[in-house]
């Protein structure tokens, strides 16, 4: 069989914690497939440079088969050349005591400047994933300075929070978190996200769907601590760890990536933050909001028909809110 032409993949922050657990999944083929070449583009800031030529060498010494090139730099312009894919990792991450907004101040501006240089130089079919935090307001700004891509191809990383709450639900239900399908993160990558399970359920092994309400059984934990516990989940792993997450960011990368590369499956939805444009769930157009989507041929869809109950609006409403705000923030940083 022909092998496949090699698609160029960028990762910025190269030299960070969640690039190395990252780099390892998606040249092991666990991101666009198993038989998919790669040619590497590794983005630091210079004074990185070294650590990212250490861990280039950690990348020969794994004799990686679907690798095809590596190409390390500290140019935007460079490691964003000819992309299909970006997966904007490169930002500060918080640690104990920073606020939201510290962060936002810090790294906006991280944005401005490679969304310009994904204007100019990447394909305009890239698929850009933003990671580094305020995720959603970052991708709101590159793709602001980005005019050339459409809006469709900038989304923000709310897997993780999916991911969480998928295996908080499978613990408490005792099952697999493989069975548990549907849960919706609604709105940003923060405390005020919405892990919404209304429409979430469980599937046995005979196919059969039990709704999550039902096989949890218990929904003051499910409209309490459960949403709770996924909201605060990043910030507990802080004061653990003494840092961000990044094995588990790495995954849920690896897994957002994936979903976009293969489709989603029938009758299952995943959450992503996307561009909003005003006409899904009474949510106000221009910010980046996780919602529900299936995925088909790289396009991405949201959901659109779900019931929303007042329970789920109030909560909706209050991270749309958060994002506004954000919003107005961002753009005057970077203005
Ligand atoms: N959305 C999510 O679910 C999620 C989850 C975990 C972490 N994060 C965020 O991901 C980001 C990275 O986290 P980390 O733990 O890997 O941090 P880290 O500090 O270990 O690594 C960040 C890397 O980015 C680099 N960098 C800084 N400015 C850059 C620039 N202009 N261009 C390219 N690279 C640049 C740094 O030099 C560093 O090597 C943080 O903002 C963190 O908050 C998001
Ligand atoms: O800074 C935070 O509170 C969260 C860090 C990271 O985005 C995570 O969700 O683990």
């Amino acid at each position: 069989m022909a092998q496949k032409e090699p698609i160029n993949v960028c990762v910025t922050g190269a030299a960070g914690q969640i690039a190395y657990s990252l780099l390892p999944l998606i040249c092991r083929g666990n991101v666009f497939g198993e038989d998919q070449p790669v040619n590497l583009h590794l983005l630091d800031i210079t004074p990185m440079m070294g650590t990212v030529n250490g861990v280039i060498m950690e990348l020969s010494d794994c004799a990686f088969e679907l690798v095809n090139k590596i190409v390390a730099t500290d140019d935007p312009m460079v490691a964003f050349k000819d992309c299909d894919a970006a997966m904007l990792v490169g930002a500060m991450p918080r640690r104990e005591g920073m606020l939201r907004k510290d962060l936002l101040e810090k790294n906006a501006g991280i944005f401005k400047v490679q969304g310009a240089a994904l204007d100019k130089v990447a394909k305009k079919t890239v698929r850009v994933v933003v990671v580094g935090n305020p995720a959603n307001t970052n991708a709101l700004v590159t793709s602001e300075f980005a005019p050339s891509i459409p809006k469709s191809q900038f989304t923000a990383l709310t897997h993780l929070d999916q991911s969480r709450a998928r295996a908080m639900v499978a613990e408490r239900a005792g099952v697999n978190t493989s069975q548990v399908k549907n849960v919706i993160i609604w709105g940003n990558h923060s405390s005020t996200q919405y892990p919404d399970v209304e429409h979430a359920v469980i599937v046995s092994a005979d196919g059969a769907r039990t709704s999550v309400k039902k096989a949890v059984g218990d929904e003051a934990w499910l409209h309490g601590d459960f949403i709770k516990a996924v909201q605060t989940r990043g910030a507990a792993v802080i004061k653990a760890r003494k840092l961000s997450s990044a094995m588990s960011a790495a995954k849920a990368v690896a897994d957002h990536m994936h979903v976009w590369w293969h489709g989603t499956k029938e009758g299952e939805f995943t959450s992503m933050g996307v561009m909003t444009d005003g006409s899904k769930y009474g949510i106000n157009a221009g910010i980046v909001f996780s919602m529900p989507v299936t995925i088909k041929d790289g396009v991405i869809s949201v959901v659109e028909g779900l019931e929303i109950s007042d329970f789920s609006r109030d909560k909706m409403r209050a991270t749309e809110h958060e994002l506004q705000q954000e919003r107005e923030t961002a753009l005057k940083i970077v203005q």
